[in-house]
């Protein structure tokens, strides 16, 4: 069991061999001593399903200095037993709307898994109602309190909470499309498991973070393996009805939290390792877009990350006659989610 999740984690690696390395100088883990930068981190949400495994495992990442978790209920209880772990980062616990200010200062990256999760018969969009509203609010502390952090956006539906923060920082004056990204990487950590089995694969996945949006492409796997057409097929399917595998299978308690928490860890990581100046740091997510991608004003894609977030949006590359397909298809559900998010922005 630990050896699979020791094959399947090679990218998170750093994060669970902190413990012991931690021990030894911070050269040792590829930074000098003097140059290993101090990186505030603020989990809003982070009493919940995804929030308390996701601190956790920031806890563990040893590019984290400060660890401020935030929630309207439960923190400090959650601060308090994370916080006993004999790790690099400080950790504080934030509690109600008066607290949010000082668990936002300075930070340099917001991930948000505030909201509520889906049950059975649901889809994303059905938490638009709730969730718009929670995460408009907290968008709109982050452009007050830390308006350059880089933002991770956890929250469903990831279509929608995506643009309408986009929307939330363009009042503000503060929106740098750079520094917003919808983490759609529990779809490319479900793409490689049903692809590969556990072994190392790597498969973008593109689009956005909803059923048929959800585009793996099989065809870009490395290393590939020879597959035929109907068990691409199924593959995809898979993929893209992942999350209800989930839902449906906690029948009623909730969404995946731990898988989440893992993959936004990962993503959260490579956002640190870009600002530090890592080079060819690249992951797929669901980020600001241009036409040389799609037509769409957001769209998930492979993203190198650098010192100021998105250094690059990487264009979606040769698609298989299937992926194609997938991709027209796609497009109107997506548009459709995005310019809710918008629409509601703006009321
Ligand atoms: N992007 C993805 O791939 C992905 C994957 C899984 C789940 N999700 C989404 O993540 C969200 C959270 O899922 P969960 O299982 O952790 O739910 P949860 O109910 O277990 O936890 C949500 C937490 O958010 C907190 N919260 C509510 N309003 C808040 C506010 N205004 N400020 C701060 N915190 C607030 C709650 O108190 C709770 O602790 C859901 O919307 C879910 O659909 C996204
Ligand atoms: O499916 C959900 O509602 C949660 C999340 O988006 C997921 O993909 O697991």
């Amino acid at each position: 069991m630990l050896y699979h999740f020791y094959i399947q984690s090679k990218k998170l690696s750093s994060v669970l061999r902190s413990v012991k390395t931690l021990a030894k100088p911070a050269g040792a883990r590829g930074y000098s001593s003097e140059s290993v930068p101090d990186r505030k981190v603020a989990v809003l949400g982070a009493a919940g399903g995804i929030g308390q495994p996701l601190a956790l495992l920031m806890k563990l990442n040893p590019l984290v200095s400060r660890l401020a978790l935030y929630d309207i209920a439960n923190t400090p209880g959650v601060a308090a037993d994370v916080g006993h772990i004999n790790t690099r980062s400080e950790v504080a616990g934030y509690m109600g709307n008066d607290q949010l200010g000082q668990a936002l200062e300075d930070s340099d990256v917001v991930i948000i898994p505030a909201g509520v999760p889906r049950k059975p018969g649901m889809t994303r969009d059905d938490l638009f109602n709730i969730n718009a509203g929670i995460v408009k609010d907290l968008c709109s502390a982050i452009a007050k309190y830390c308006p350059n952090a880089i933002v991770n956006m956890i929250s469903n539906p990831v279509n929608s909470t995506v643009p309408i923060a986009a929307e939330v920082f363009k009042k503000a004056g503060t929106y740098n499309e750079k520094k917003l990204f919808g983490v759609t990487t529990l779809d490319v950590v479900r793409a490689k498991t049903f692809y590969a089995g556990k072994a190392n694969v790597n498969v973008p996945v593109v689009g956005g973070h909803a059923g048929i949006t959800i585009l793996p492409l099989f065809s870009q796997a490395t290393p590939k393996a020879n597959l035929a057409d109907e068990d691409i097929k199924a593959l995809t399917k898979r993929t893209q009805d992942g999350g209800t595998e989930v839902v449906e299978a906690k029948a009623g308690k909730g969404s995946a939290t731990l898988s989440m928490a893992y993959a936004g860890a990962i993503f959260a990581d490579a956002c640190l390792k870009g600002l530090n100046g890592v080079p060819d740091v690249v992951e797929c997510s669901f980020v600001q877009s241009t036409s040389t991608v799609t037509e769409l004003p957001f769209f998930a894609s492979k993203v190198r990350l650098g010192k100021n977030g998105v250094e690059e949006v990487l264009g979606l590359g040769p698609l298989s006659d299937f992926e194609q397909e997938g991709l027209e298809k796609l497009k109107p559900e997506l548009k459709a989610s995005i310019e809710k998010g918008v629409k509601f922005a703006n009321a």
